[in-house]
């Protein structure tokens, strides 16, 4: 088994390869894409999806083969072809170049692997079965993405207000330590989801935080626009 250590890397702008544009290279794309990566794909064929994809984000897309040297400039590459052989020397390029590699059908040539995920605005969860079971990992997600609505959203984007406002007080460290857990115990993601800012506003007050009642009303409509 692989001990595997979880990271959340920052993609914006960086070059991210994919070698092959199959059904698993569109799933890979498309999430190297939302992380604002800069995606060159390389694969002799590509899939309607992909091409799609591609047009959408203006990507770019060499379509030939993988040969030696693709990954000259690349923060990090993912090998999604059928092909063992090219699988490999992917794989052996990176290691040589000290790139992180994830080779999707094989975990021994891979660096890093990908997790399942659960986005909410800031709130990230990410799943990982060591590679045991992809399926159960998925599941695992499905049954979070129910337990952890899109309420989640605004309550991290409040949550940092707040955390901003109590570090940036002239309070002692330790009564903004229990400011702080004080909030993140308060079931502030039911108040959203049911629309009942009732307790919320007590509490704001109480906590001397006032000043943000007004941006509630503000987050509360535009999560209903959406
Ligand atoms: C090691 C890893 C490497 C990597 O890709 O990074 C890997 C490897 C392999 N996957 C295989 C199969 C499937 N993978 C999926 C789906 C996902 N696979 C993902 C990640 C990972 N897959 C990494 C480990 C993740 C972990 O820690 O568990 C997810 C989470 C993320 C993503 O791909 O973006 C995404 C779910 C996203 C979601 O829906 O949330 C499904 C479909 C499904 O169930 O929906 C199936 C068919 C069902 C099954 O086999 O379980 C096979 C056999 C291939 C074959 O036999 O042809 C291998 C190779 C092997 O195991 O040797
Ligand atoms: N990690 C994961 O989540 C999963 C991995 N897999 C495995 O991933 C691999 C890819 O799966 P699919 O996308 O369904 O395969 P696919 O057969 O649909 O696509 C393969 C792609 O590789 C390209 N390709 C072939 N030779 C190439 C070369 N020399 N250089 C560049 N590109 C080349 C082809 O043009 C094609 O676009 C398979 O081995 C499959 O078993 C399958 C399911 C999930």
């Amino acid at each position: 088994m692989t001990e595997y250590y979880p990271i959340f890397l920052n993609l914006k702008n960086r070059l991210c390869v994919v070698i092959g544009g199959g059904k698993v290279a569109e799933r890979k794309v498309l999430s190297l894409v939302k992380a604002g990566a800069k995606v060159k794909i390389i694969s002799p064929e590509v899939t309607e999806a992909l091409k799609k994809i591609i047009r959408d984000y203006n990507l770019q897309w060499e379509g030939r083969p993988y040969q030696e040297g693709d990954l000259k400039e690349a923060f990090l590459v993912i090998s999604a072809t059928n092909s063992p052989e090219v699988q490999k020397k992917v794989f052996q390029e990176a290691e040589a170049r000290k790139i992180p590699c994830n080779v999707v059908d094989k975990p021994e040539l891979c660096s890093f692997i990908v997790p399942s995920k659960v986005q909410r605005g800031d709130l990230l969860i990410a799943i990982s079965t060591g590679g045991a079971s992809p399926a159960v990992a998925r599941r695992i997600r499905e049954k979070l993405e129910s337990f952890f609505g899109e309420e989640y959203t605004i309550y991290l984007i409040l949550m940092r207000k707040i955390r901003e406002k109590i570090l940036e007080s002239r309070l002692s460290p330790e009564e903004k330590e229990r400011k702080l857990q004080t909030f993140a115990l308060a079931p502030i993601p039911e108040y959203i989801k049911n629309g009942d800012f009732t307790f919320l506003i007590t509490l704001l007050e109480k906590e001397g935080l006032s000043e943000l009642i007004p941006e509630l009303n503000i987050l509360y409509k535009s999560s209903r626009d959406k």
